[in-house]
Protein backbone atom coordinates (compact mmCIF):
# COMPACT_ATOMS: atom_id res chain seq x y z
CA UNK A 1 0.00 0.00 0.00
CA UNK A 2 1.52 3.22 -0.86
CA UNK A 3 0.85 5.48 1.99
CA UNK A 4 2.46 8.85 1.34
CA UNK A 5 1.13 11.79 2.69
CA UNK A 6 -0.86 10.00 5.29
CA UNK A 7 0.65 10.59 8.86
CA UNK A 8 -1.34 7.89 10.44
CA UNK A 9 -0.71 4.94 8.25
CA UNK A 10 1.65 1.87 10.17
CA UNK A 11 4.09 2.54 7.36
CA UNK A 12 4.72 5.97 8.17
CA UNK A 13 7.52 6.13 9.84
CA UNK A 14 8.39 9.58 11.47
CA UNK A 15 10.47 11.86 9.64
CA UNK A 16 12.70 12.09 12.43
CA UNK A 17 13.63 8.69 13.65
CA UNK A 18 16.05 7.82 16.67
CA UNK A 19 19.13 7.26 13.96
CA UNK A 20 18.60 10.63 12.33
CA UNK A 21 18.38 12.41 16.16
CA UNK A 22 21.96 10.52 16.94
CA UNK A 23 23.12 11.82 13.63
CA UNK A 24 22.70 15.09 15.10
CA UNK A 25 23.71 14.52 18.26
CA UNK A 26 26.88 13.12 17.51
CA UNK A 27 27.55 15.64 15.09
CA UNK A 28 27.01 18.62 18.21
CA UNK A 29 28.82 16.60 20.07
CA UNK A 30 31.74 16.22 18.59
CA UNK A 31 32.11 20.02 17.56
CA UNK A 32 31.23 21.49 21.48
CA UNK A 33 32.92 20.75 24.22
CA UNK A 34 29.90 22.37 26.05
CA UNK A 35 27.34 19.37 27.90
CA UNK A 36 24.15 21.53 28.68
CA UNK A 37 22.22 20.44 31.35
CA UNK A 38 18.76 23.49 30.63
CA UNK A 39 18.06 23.60 27.01
CA UNK A 40 15.73 27.27 26.31
CA UNK A 41 13.77 27.67 23.74
CA UNK A 42 13.54 31.95 22.28
CA UNK A 43 9.75 32.86 21.10
CA UNK A 44 9.54 35.08 18.89
CA UNK A 45 10.93 38.07 19.49
CA UNK A 46 13.08 36.68 22.41
CA UNK A 47 16.17 36.06 21.16
CA UNK A 48 17.73 38.71 23.13
CA UNK A 49 17.30 36.01 26.14
CA UNK A 50 20.56 34.25 24.99
CA UNK A 51 22.83 37.51 25.12
CA UNK A 52 23.87 36.97 28.37
CA UNK A 53 25.56 33.50 27.64
CA UNK A 54 29.13 33.78 28.46
CA UNK A 55 31.50 31.18 26.78
CA UNK A 56 29.49 31.77 23.93
CA UNK A 57 29.66 29.19 21.17
CA UNK A 58 26.92 29.01 18.09
CA UNK A 59 25.68 26.82 15.39
CA UNK A 60 23.73 28.25 12.38
CA UNK A 61 20.72 25.79 12.13
CA UNK A 62 21.13 25.14 8.38
CA UNK A 63 24.94 24.16 9.17
CA UNK A 64 23.12 21.07 11.46
CA UNK A 65 22.48 18.23 9.85
CA UNK A 66 18.83 17.57 9.30
CA UNK A 67 17.92 20.95 11.73
CA UNK A 68 14.52 22.89 10.89
CA UNK A 69 15.26 26.03 9.65
CA UNK A 70 13.38 29.41 10.87
CA UNK A 71 11.38 31.17 8.18
CA UNK A 72 9.62 33.73 10.07
CA UNK A 73 10.84 37.40 11.14
CA UNK A 74 12.09 37.36 15.04
CA UNK A 75 13.44 34.08 14.82
CA UNK A 76 17.07 34.20 14.24
CA UNK A 77 18.16 30.26 13.86
CA UNK A 78 21.33 29.65 15.62
CA UNK A 79 21.98 27.24 18.93
CA UNK A 80 23.96 29.02 21.49
CA UNK A 81 25.63 26.91 23.74
CA UNK A 82 27.48 28.17 26.79
CA UNK A 83 26.83 29.53 30.61
CA UNK A 84 24.42 31.70 32.34
CA UNK A 85 26.14 31.80 35.99
CA UNK A 86 27.43 28.54 36.36
CA UNK A 87 24.87 26.52 34.58
CA UNK A 88 25.86 24.84 31.07
CA UNK A 89 23.22 26.18 28.73
CA UNK A 90 21.98 25.88 25.40
CA UNK A 91 19.52 28.19 23.85
CA UNK A 92 17.46 28.20 20.51
CA UNK A 93 17.71 31.67 19.05
CA UNK A 94 14.49 30.83 17.44
CA UNK A 95 12.20 28.26 16.41
CA UNK A 96 10.01 26.65 13.52
CA UNK A 97 6.61 26.65 13.45
CA UNK A 98 4.19 24.08 12.14
CA UNK A 99 2.33 26.65 10.04
CA UNK A 100 5.85 27.58 8.23
CA UNK A 101 5.25 24.36 6.95
CA UNK A 102 6.81 21.98 9.06
CA UNK A 103 5.76 18.44 10.21
CA UNK A 104 5.49 18.69 14.07
CA UNK A 105 7.85 15.83 14.23
CA UNK A 106 10.37 18.24 12.60
CA UNK A 107 8.95 21.19 15.26
CA UNK A 108 10.03 19.10 18.02
CA UNK A 109 13.10 17.60 17.07
CA UNK A 110 15.45 19.67 18.92
CA UNK A 111 14.39 18.69 21.92
CA UNK A 112 14.68 15.37 21.42
CA UNK A 113 18.33 16.39 20.36
CA UNK A 114 18.41 18.49 23.50
CA UNK A 115 17.62 14.97 25.42
CA UNK A 116 20.51 12.63 23.67
CA UNK A 117 22.79 15.41 24.63
CA UNK A 118 22.25 15.33 27.89
CA UNK A 119 20.02 18.21 29.20
CA UNK A 120 17.24 18.05 32.21
CA UNK A 121 15.30 20.74 32.06
CA UNK A 122 13.70 22.69 28.68
CA UNK A 123 12.59 26.11 29.61
CA UNK A 124 10.30 27.39 26.05
CA UNK A 125 8.96 30.65 26.06
CA UNK A 126 6.56 32.38 23.49
CA UNK A 127 4.87 35.61 22.60
CA UNK A 128 1.21 35.13 23.13
CA UNK A 129 -2.00 37.17 23.05
CA UNK A 130 -3.68 37.52 26.08
CA UNK A 131 -7.38 36.30 26.31
CA UNK A 132 -7.68 36.75 29.94
CA UNK A 133 -9.31 39.94 30.34
CA UNK A 134 -6.77 41.10 33.64
CA UNK A 135 -3.80 40.27 31.53
CA UNK A 136 -2.07 43.65 30.34
CA UNK A 137 0.48 44.07 27.32
CA UNK A 138 3.78 43.13 28.89
CA UNK A 139 2.73 40.56 31.46
CA UNK A 140 4.38 37.53 31.75
CA UNK A 141 2.53 34.60 32.22
CA UNK A 142 3.87 30.87 33.58
CA UNK A 143 2.44 27.99 31.74
CA UNK A 144 0.25 25.87 34.27
CA UNK A 145 -1.67 23.88 31.57
CA UNK A 146 -2.04 23.69 27.75
CA UNK A 147 -4.69 23.06 25.41
CA UNK A 148 -3.38 21.39 22.25
CA UNK A 149 -5.68 22.36 19.59
CA UNK A 150 -4.27 21.00 16.55
CA UNK A 151 -3.81 18.20 18.54
CA UNK A 152 -7.51 17.26 18.69
CA UNK A 153 -7.53 17.13 15.30
CA UNK A 154 -4.75 14.81 14.84
CA UNK A 155 -1.61 17.63 14.60
CA UNK A 156 -0.06 15.87 16.87
CA UNK A 157 4.10 15.18 17.25
CA UNK A 158 3.75 11.72 18.62
CA UNK A 159 0.94 10.14 16.32
CA UNK A 160 2.62 7.74 13.82
CA UNK A 161 4.95 4.81 15.08
CA UNK A 162 6.47 5.06 19.06
CA UNK A 163 9.67 4.81 19.74
CA UNK A 164 10.47 3.61 23.25
CA UNK A 165 13.80 4.76 23.34
CA UNK A 166 12.47 8.54 23.56
CA UNK A 167 9.02 7.63 25.63
CA UNK A 168 5.99 5.82 26.30
CA UNK A 169 3.08 5.28 23.59
CA UNK A 170 0.40 6.77 25.88
CA UNK A 171 2.15 9.45 28.12
CA UNK A 172 0.46 11.03 30.74
CA UNK A 173 0.04 15.35 30.56
CA UNK A 174 -1.46 15.93 33.01
CA UNK A 175 1.72 17.29 34.94
CA UNK A 176 3.53 18.71 31.60
CA UNK A 177 4.42 21.57 33.49
CA UNK A 178 6.86 21.00 36.32
CA UNK A 179 5.05 22.30 39.22
CA UNK A 180 8.35 23.11 41.38
CA UNK A 181 10.22 25.10 38.53
CA UNK A 182 6.56 27.53 38.29
CA UNK A 183 7.25 27.54 42.01
CA UNK A 184 10.93 28.42 41.89
CA UNK A 185 10.20 31.01 38.85
CA UNK A 186 7.37 32.60 41.29
CA UNK A 187 9.69 33.01 44.14
CA UNK A 188 12.70 34.32 41.68
CA UNK A 189 9.99 36.87 40.27
CA UNK A 190 9.43 38.24 43.51
CA UNK A 191 12.94 38.60 44.48
CA UNK A 192 12.88 40.55 41.95
CA UNK A 193 10.66 42.75 42.49
CA UNK A 194 8.06 41.38 38.88
CA UNK A 195 5.07 39.94 40.88
CA UNK A 196 2.56 42.64 39.73
CA UNK A 197 3.29 41.45 36.35
CA UNK A 198 3.69 37.72 37.04
CA UNK A 199 0.93 35.46 36.21
CA UNK A 200 -0.19 32.33 35.95
CA UNK A 201 -2.08 30.29 32.91
CA UNK A 202 -3.77 27.85 30.53
CA UNK A 203 -2.11 28.57 27.28
CA UNK A 204 -4.07 27.25 24.01
CA UNK A 205 -1.99 26.06 20.76
CA UNK A 206 -3.47 26.82 17.22
CA UNK A 207 -1.98 26.13 13.74
CA UNK A 208 -1.82 29.67 12.48
CA UNK A 209 -0.90 31.50 10.80
CA UNK A 210 -3.88 33.54 10.88
CA UNK A 211 -4.51 35.32 14.39
CA UNK A 212 -8.37 34.76 16.15
CA UNK A 213 -11.48 35.87 15.00
CA UNK A 214 -13.89 37.12 17.43
CA UNK A 215 -15.83 34.08 17.71
CA UNK A 216 -12.79 32.03 18.05
CA UNK A 217 -10.97 33.86 20.74
CA UNK A 218 -14.24 34.00 22.59
CA UNK A 219 -14.31 30.32 22.48
CA UNK A 220 -11.02 29.20 23.41
CA UNK A 221 -11.54 31.96 26.05
CA UNK A 222 -14.58 29.85 27.14
CA UNK A 223 -12.56 26.80 27.18
CA UNK A 224 -10.19 27.78 30.05
CA UNK A 225 -7.60 29.50 27.44
CA UNK A 226 -5.67 32.64 29.25
CA UNK A 227 -3.40 32.93 26.32
CA UNK A 228 -3.07 31.71 22.84
CA UNK A 229 -0.03 31.17 20.52
CA UNK A 230 1.31 29.13 17.43
CA UNK A 231 4.03 27.21 19.33
CA UNK A 232 5.27 25.78 22.55
CA UNK A 233 2.47 22.91 23.13
CA UNK A 234 4.38 20.21 20.27
CA UNK A 235 7.78 21.09 21.95
CA UNK A 236 6.55 20.51 25.92
CA UNK A 237 4.52 17.51 24.50
CA UNK A 238 7.63 15.77 23.30
CA UNK A 239 9.68 17.10 26.22
CA UNK A 240 7.44 15.42 28.72
CA UNK A 241 7.45 12.31 26.16
CA UNK A 242 10.71 11.91 26.64
CA UNK A 243 11.45 12.99 30.48
CA UNK A 244 12.59 16.26 30.18
CA UNK A 245 11.52 18.85 33.07
CA UNK A 246 9.76 21.69 31.47
CA UNK A 247 8.61 24.86 32.46
CA UNK A 248 6.96 27.19 30.02
CA UNK A 249 7.03 31.16 29.82
CA UNK A 250 4.28 33.37 27.63
CA UNK A 251 5.44 36.84 26.98
CA UNK A 252 1.81 38.63 26.47
CA UNK A 253 2.62 40.89 23.60
CA UNK A 254 -1.28 41.77 22.96
CA UNK A 255 -4.70 41.47 24.32
CA UNK A 256 -6.75 39.48 21.95
CA UNK A 257 -10.12 41.28 21.11
CA UNK A 258 -13.13 39.29 22.50
CA UNK A 259 -15.71 41.72 21.77
CA UNK A 260 -17.30 43.17 18.63
CA UNK A 261 -18.30 46.95 20.17
CA UNK A 262 -14.83 48.74 20.86
CA UNK A 263 -13.35 51.14 18.35
CA UNK A 264 -15.88 49.23 15.69
CA UNK A 265 -13.21 46.57 15.32
CA UNK A 266 -15.47 43.34 14.60
CA UNK A 267 -16.82 42.70 11.24
CA UNK A 268 -19.65 40.76 11.82
O1 LIG B 1 5.16 31.26 19.68
P1 LIG B 1 6.25 32.14 19.17
O2 LIG B 1 7.29 31.39 18.42
O3 LIG B 1 6.81 33.03 20.24
O4 LIG B 1 5.58 33.09 18.08
C1 LIG B 1 4.35 33.75 18.26
O5 LIG B 1 4.42 34.93 17.53
C2 LIG B 1 3.99 34.69 16.17
C3 LIG B 1 2.89 35.66 15.85
O6 LIG B 1 3.31 36.98 16.00
C4 LIG B 1 3.47 33.27 16.15
O7 LIG B 1 4.45 32.43 15.62
C5 LIG B 1 3.22 33.00 17.59
O8 LIG B 1 3.24 31.62 17.91
N1 LIG C 1 -2.70 32.87 17.73
C1 LIG C 1 -2.08 33.93 18.25
N2 LIG C 1 -0.74 33.93 18.34
C2 LIG C 1 -0.15 35.01 18.86
N3 LIG C 1 1.14 35.26 19.07
C3 LIG C 1 1.24 36.49 19.61
N4 LIG C 1 0.03 37.02 19.75
C4 LIG C 1 -0.85 36.11 19.29
C5 LIG C 1 -2.28 36.10 19.18
O1 LIG C 1 -2.98 37.04 19.52
N5 LIG C 1 -2.83 34.97 18.66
Amino acid sequence: MHTEGNMHTKENSCCCSFEDCKLTTDWLLSRTRHRPKIAVVCGSGLGLLADDVTNKQTFSYEDIPNFPVSTVPGHEGRLVFGHVNDKACVFMQGRVHLYEGYSLCKVTFPVRIFKLMGVETIIVTNASGGLCEDFKVGDIMLIKDHINLPGFAGQHPLCGPNDERFGIRFPCMSDAYSKDLRKLAMSVSSDLGYSNFMREGVYCMVSGPNFETIAEARMLHVLGSDSVGMSTVPEVTVAKHCGLRALGISLITNKVSLDYSPRGEGQP
